[in-house]
């Protein structure tokens, strides 16, 4: 596998002063489509002890957690993969990891739960909605400040997304296999919401991201900080000025890894098209009106590999 290059990823504290970080936020944007955020307010007992409780949940045998099998979109979008279940790049190969898929819920609430929750992990729920909700907060602000950046309404996106009030986010669990060499382990591709809030295990480096004129360049973890990378629906938004940058994962020779990526996206009923501020006579629209429904249902058909359960 090539070496992999190295860039500058800027790593913004949310603590700074407003127009600084929407000056960073925008040029991360419109560079490379990432940025670490760092004082974010989510404690870092909360990113570790999600981090535990899904690692237990992972070392559940393989019996106890098929049983929480999610069946083909669009029949349920939460639940438990095995490995080589999805192929994100449908050039590539089965991707490697398995996963629990989550939505959000209320940690009050007694009954209802769409979610698929082991009954051997007691403290999974509490752990991963503990988290859940602390990274909601935070995507709420992120959608203001990506806004600003935009140059747009602080509100603008929160409108098409308010993470709390529709059920469009999901975050999942993922456990990458241990190796024996250097693997691919999920292939190339761009998310598909608005933007990604990813928590990745401390001193493990697998996330790659091709960044243009340099290559693939590692995106490895940094203490307490999580990374933020745009989707396909902010680049829609913003006619393709805002990169929704390619990334894949590439599990090092080693033990397994684990991450939680947390994607929220636009309401599905949400037409999305770039917005006038993006549109010009030398940059005319580059997208076909979509809802941002279709586009998500779309792009996860193209990567599910058919169901393999007997
Ligand atoms: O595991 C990671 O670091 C990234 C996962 C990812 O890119 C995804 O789930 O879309
Ligand atoms: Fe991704």
């Amino acid at each position: 596998m090539p070496n992999a290059a190295s860039i500058e990823i800027p790593i913004i504290d949310l603590t700074s002063n407003t127009d600084a970080i929407l000056q960073k936020i925008r040029r991360a944007c419109e560079t490379v489509g990432l940025f670490y955020v760092t004082k974010h307010g989510i404690p870092e007992e909360v990113l570790s002890r999600c981090l535990a409780a899904s690692a237990d949940f992972f070392s559940l045998n393989d019996e106890t957690k098929l049983a929480l099998w999610q069946e083909d979109p669009p029949v349920s979008h939460v639940g438990y993969r095995p490995g080589r279940n999805s192929q994100v790049d449908p050039q590539g190969t089965p991707d490697l990891m398995e996963g629990l898929i989550l939505q959000w819920e209320d940690l009050n609430a007694e009954a209802g739960s769409q979610n698929k929750w082991p009954v051997n992990v007691p403290n999974l729920r509490q752990a991963t909605l503990h988290y859940y909700s602390h990274a909601l907060e935070l995507a709420t602000v992120l959608l203001q400040l990506i806004a600003g950046a935009m140059g747009l309404e602080e509100d603008f996106l929160l409108k098409m997304a308010s993470p709390t009030r529709n059920n469009s986010s999901r975050m999942r669990l993922l456990r990458y296999p241990g190796q024996s060499r250097d693997v691919i382990a999920a292939g190339s591709h761009s998310d598909f919401g608005l933007f990604t809030i990813l928590l990745q295990q401390p001193g493990m480096e697998a996330l790659q991201l091709a960044v243009p004129k340099t290559g693939w360049t590692f995106i490895p973890p940094i203490p307490g900080a999580l990374v933020i990378n745009l989707g396909d629906q902010t680049s829609i938004l913003t006619n393709g000025v805002f990169r929704s940058p390619i990334h894949r994962v590439v599990s090092r020779r080693g033990p397994e890894r684990h991450s939680i990526p947390l994607f929220v996206m636009a309401d599905a009923d949400v037409v999305l098209q770039p917005t006038p501020a993006f549109v010009t006579p030398e940059r005319p629209s580059q997208y076909e009106m979509k809802s941002a429904g279709e586009r998500v249902n779309d792009r996860t058909n193209a990567s599910w590999v058919q169901s393999r359960r007997a």
